[in-house]
């Protein structure tokens, strides 16, 4: 299979666009599971499609919570992304995850529980893997990018998603450190589950702000403190979003590691049992495995 490459990127806490877009609108995409956090900016880079979205929607509306994951995934879907990246500003659990590092997220520790985490729904059933629940080829390209501009990178790391709003306790916080978790986010999940249930190839470039609240010599994490920093380093992420196009010029082909055919054996519900209402709404995200 080949089809256009489309890069998508989803902006985290400080990063609200991206510069450099030959042709960029700003665009409302409307999705069977309602409106994503904003419209959509799409516009070429070097040749190769991008498709930006601000997590948290233009001047930061969204909370962790109500972020709408699966319409701004559903979203990208229709914009025909093929390889997404995500970035985030996330806490340091560890003494040698320094702020303003960046850090390729490989594994996730899910504990938010107030979301909705798939597209499934009853009439519809399905399960796939996230064993290895980021794309490790574009990952691999994402690190590349990152050198490329001479940031301070980590090349894999477990990121602790937690509900919020509020930041965690220290015993929290030193739970996460126990457990071998590397950095600690609010929203990687569900976002990172509902990319491979679309079978698109998703990485995570997490961008270091603060040490949560665990360190001895560094005040608890505040706003104020991951504002800055993420200020500071938001045009690394940009520079980093740039020298993609770079890496992946070239139609997009199957994912050698099954991103794009994730969905292949896993739905269970039969054919005949199937909710004619659930397919409609799933089928912008899985009309592959869903035509008939
Ligand atoms: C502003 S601090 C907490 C906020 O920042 C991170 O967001 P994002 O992953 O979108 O960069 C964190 O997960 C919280 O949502
Ligand atoms: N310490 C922290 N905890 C949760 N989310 C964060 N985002 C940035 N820093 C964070």
């Amino acid at each position: 299979m080949t089809a256009e490459r489309v890069i998508g990127v989803i902006g985290g806490s400080g990063v609200y666009d991206i510069a450099g877009l030959e042709g960029a609108t700003w665009q409302a995409v409307e999705t069977t599971f309602g409106a994503p956090s904003d419209e959509l900016l799409a516009g070429y880079y070097d040749g190769v499609k991008m498709v930006f979205l601000p997590r948290h929607g233009r001047g930061h509306r969204f909370t962790p919570t109500s972020v709408p994951y699966r319409a701004n995934i559903a979203a990208m879907k229709m914009m025909g992304v093929t390889d997404l990246v995500a970035v985030s500003a996330v806490g340091s659990l560890r003494e040698d995850y320094a702020p303003g590092d960046f850090v390729v997220v490989d594994q996730y520790i899910d504990r938010t529980f107030a979301r909705a985490k798939s597209f499934f729904d009853t009439g519809l059933v399905g399960h796939v893997s996230v064993a290895h629940p980021t794309c490790a080829r574009l990952s691999a390209l994402c690190a590349e990018a990152a050198r490329k501009i001479g940031v301070t990178l980590h090349e894999g790391g477990t990121y602790v998603a937690m509900e919020g709003p509020q930041f965690s306790t220290q015993a929290e916080s030193e739970l996460y450190r126990s457990w071998h978790a590397d950095v600690i986010g609010m929203t990687g999940m569900p976002e990172a589950k509902l990319a491979r249930e679309a079978e698109m190839c998703y990485a995570c470039v997490a961008m270091v702000t603060d040490f949560d609240c665990w360190h001895p010599d560094h005040d608890a994490v505040d706003v104020a403190q991951v504002v800055a920093t993420a200020i500071a380093n938001a045009d690394k992420a940009r520079n980093l979003v740039a020298a993609l196009p770079a890496l992946l010029k070239g139609p997009a082909e199957t994912c050698t590691k099954g991103c794009t055919h994730a969905l292949d054996g896993a739905i269970m519900t039969a054919p005949a049992k199937r909710d004619p209402e659930v397919i409609a709404r799933l089928m912008p995200v899985m009309g592959r495995v869903l035509k008939g």
